[in-house]
């Protein structure tokens, strides 16, 4: 398979896949976003974990709600469990790297914080124990994922929200868990400051 034809292939994947996940998420991502806004209108904030790309995904989360997304407004309390090196690696080296986010959702997290619980497969070790770091600590979770769930899927309860992107290959996976982050920044901005365009 010639080049462009292949790079083709990865644009009509993407947008197959963007396409399937419109018609069976938007009512996932509504509630999502209610329970963030919840969260801050009660001066709670959101943590955010996951493991490479979903890592990313965390930080490109929290960078848009401190700073800004689309609209001028205040700033917005949330954080990365992802970049604090000195953290990460004395945890994984003292105890293990599926307490990496555990640990520190023990010492920051508080009643009506929410956990933003990124990954495809479902089935990442620390994003699991990170889900029940938070269900100890009274939060609730949204949880991204794909595939069938994993793990993750039935260790969430009631109060908790899974958006799981229906696919199977991980890049395909998130690249929707990116899109499904922007409309949770623009839901959360929508009403906490009111209509825009
Ligand atoms: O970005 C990619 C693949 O596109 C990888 O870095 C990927 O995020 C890593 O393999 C992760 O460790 C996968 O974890 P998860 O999504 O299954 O929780
Ligand atoms: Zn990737």
């Amino acid at each position: 398979m010639d080049f462009q034809t292949r790079i083709l292939g990865h644009f009509n994947a993407s947008i197959d896949t963007k396409t399937y996940a419109s018609e069976v998420l938007p009512p996932f991502i509504e509630v999502a976003s209610q329970m963030m806004v919840q969260a801050l209108v009660n001066e709670g904030k959101i943590l955010a974990c996951g493991n490479g790309g979903s890592a990313g995904d965390s930080q490109h989360f929290s960078s848009e709600l401190l700073n800004r997304f689309e609209r001028e407004r205040p700033s917005l309390p949330a954080l990365a469990l992802t970049t604090d090196t000195s953290t990460l690696t004395s945890i994984a080296n003292d105890y293990s790297y599926n307490d990496v986010y555990s640990k520190q959702i023990r010492a920051l997290g508080q009643p009506g914080d929410v956990l933003l619980a990124i990954s495809t497969s479902g089935n990442s070790g620390n994003v699991i124990q990170a889900i029940q770091a938070a269900h100890d600590r009274e939060m609730t979770v949204v949880a991204l994922t794909g595939r069938d769930g994993g793990n993750m899927a039935s260790l969430l309860g009631q109060d908790d929200c899974e958006i799981r992107v229906p696919a199977t290959s991980t890049a395909r996976i998130q690249e929707v868990h990116l899109l499904v982050i922007h409309c949770l920044c623009d839901l959360i901005d929508e009403q906490l400051f009111g209509a825009s365009e």
